[in-house]
Formats: structure tokens, sequence, C-alpha cells
């Protein structure tokens, strides 16, 4: 399975959204990163065909999703930034109620609800009202009714906002889990979401797609950039004021910073295995979310 972005651009009045992105996914896992604002949402929304590009397709095994259409959709699940739920309709009731919404057979409906009730922890509630959960209740809801017609291609935008870290964890290990023979595309500002499960990482600024490579790749080229020092508080605003600190740490008396930086920084400084959040911080520097 080949999903082919073609030079898409999209253009909201005069602002440029997207600029055109070009990049091909198969199987796996992407985790699409990006400052506020950089056209995740926008990217997202074309490719679960909610919204046409300005210019630039979109190929699913070489046919444009705009011919597919309902086609694509059987085989599309996804999950937007802002879901829409019936908040008198108890859990159950919704799954069944979005199952009938995408054809799905009532049988098949009632097993598929089932195993995902259990998949995303939620069969003790599915008999509570939507709208009496818990934010990252909710949020699983949304995650179940994604995978109900057990899609090919699945898209969750910010699908972990609101969820607690044991939530986030299992979250991951679901996807990951059912990723082997689908398309996975996640966007986030949470980079520990994707450290481990991404097979490619896409950086989109300002509309471009920057980047688009394995995380590792990534990492390697900020290997010797990124350092670590112990200093005394007094003498924080010096470094940050010189350097991007990407990271604080209190140790006893003292602070233990993080710098990014290509020379060392200091004398006493030492040097540090990248993270993703250092490659946040490289990209998306005076636009990084803290
Ligand atoms: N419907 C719209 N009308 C006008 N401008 C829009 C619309 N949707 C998005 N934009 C603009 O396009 C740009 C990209 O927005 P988009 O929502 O795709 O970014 P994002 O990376 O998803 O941001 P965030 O992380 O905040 O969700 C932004 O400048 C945004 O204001």
């Amino acid at each position: 399975m080949k999903l082919c972005i073609e030079r898409v651009s999209k253009q909201y009045g005069r602002k440029q959204a997207l600029d055109n992105v070009s990049c091909e996914l198969t199987e796996g896992v992407y985790g699409f990163l990006g400052a506020n604002g950089s056209g995740k949402t926008t990217l997202m929304r074309i490719l679960a065909a909610v919204v046409k590009p300005s210019a630039g397709r979109v190929l699913l095994d070489g046919v444009d999703i705009e011919l597919l259409n309902d086609q694509y959709r059987d085989v599309l699940g996804y999950l937007p930034q802002h879901m829409g739920y019936y908040k008198n309709f108890t859990v159950e009731k919704f799954l069944f109620y979005i199952a009938a919404l995408k054809g799905i057979e009532k049988n098949e409906a009632h097993v598929r609800v089932e195993k995902l009730l259990e998949d995303v922890q939620l069969t003790n509630e599915k008999r509570v009202k939507v709208g009496k959960l818990s934010g990252g209740m909710k949020q699983r809801v949304g995650i179940a009714q994604a995978l109900l017609n057990d899609p090919k291609i699945i898209i969750v935008d910010e699908p972990t906002a609101g969820l607690d870290p044991k939530e986030r964890i299992r979250f991951r290990n679901l996807l990951s889990a059912i990723a082997s023979d689908r398309i996975v595309l996640l966007s986030t500002h949470i980079v520990s979401d994707i450290e481990y499960i991404a097979k490619e990482l896409l950086i989109l600024k300002r509309g471009i797609l920057i980047e688009k490579a394995q995380p590792q790749l990534l990492l390697g080229r900020l290997q010797g950039k990124v350092w670590t020092v112990l200093v005394e508080p007094s003498e924080i605003n010096v470094l940050q004021a010189k350097y991007k600190v990407s990271n604080m740490n209190r140790k006893n008396d003292h602070l233990e910073v993080r710098i990014l930086s290509e020379n060392k920084p200091d004398p006493r400084a030492v040097e540090a295995i990248p993270n993703l959040e250092d490659l946040y911080l490289y990209y998306f520097d005076e636009e990084a979310v803290k």
C-alpha cells in the first residue's frame, strides 16, 4: 500500500497553510511534528479527504483519492483534533451510531464495538453517557470510533491531548500493535508519543515539509551538538541568553543544564546523547513549545 502526496498546497485566503508538500508513505507509523500553525492539521485533513488541496493531489496506490471517494473513506479511520460527540449517547450507543454511519453491518458492529471497548479499556463505562466522561476517556472513545471499520489508513490528530501518561503509553502500544500492515499518521507536540513507534518523522515548518526521515537519522545529525553542564543557579541567565537551553534539572544546590550548541559551551560541559526534545528545539527554536 502506498499513499503518495504530490505537490500539495493549501491556501486560506492569503495564508499559505501548505506549500508544495510531496512525499510517499507506506505501512508503519509516521509522526508529524511541527510548531503551532505549521500545517499539520491541514495536511491531515487533506489526507482524510475532509478538505481539498488548492493544488496537487493525493494518490492511494496510484489512484487519486478524490476519484476513489467512498472507496477511500471505507479504508480510512480519522480522529480529528476536535471530535464532536453526542453527549447524551452512551459510549456504546455512540460507537454503534458511528458504525452505522460507516455502513458496518449490525452483527459485525457488535463484535467490533466489544473488542474496541476492551482495547481502549472502556468496557466498564460502555453504558455511561459520553457527556459524563473525563477528557481522557472521551479521547479513548474517539480512538475507538476511528478504528471501527478496521481501517488500512489511520489518521489521528493530536490523539494524546488530554490523556494521562499511563493512557498515553497504552495508546502508543495500541497503535504500534496495529501499524504493521497499515499506514498510521499521527500529529503531536509531545515528542515522547512518537519517539519509539515512528518509522519516520515528518517535520513541517510554516507549511513546508522540511524533513522526512527515520528518528535515528535525524538524531544522528545532532550528535556532538548536545551538552550538559552543571552550574550554579546564578549562572543560568547568562547561559540562557547565549545558548538554546533544552532542559534544566535540579541537582542538589546546582542545576544541570542541557544545551544545544555547535561548540562546547563551557569548559565543564559534557557531551550528551541527543533526544527528540533536543531535535524539536533544534528545528523550532523560537517557536518551540516548552
Ligand atoms: N479554515 C481556515 N481558515 C483560515 N486559515 C486557516 C484555516 N485552517 C488553518 N488555517 C491557518 O493555516 C495555518 C496552518 O494551520 P494548521 O491548523 O494546519 O496548523 P497546525 O500545525 O495543525 O497547528 P496546531 O499545532 O496549532 O494545531 C495556520 O496559520 C492557520 O491559522
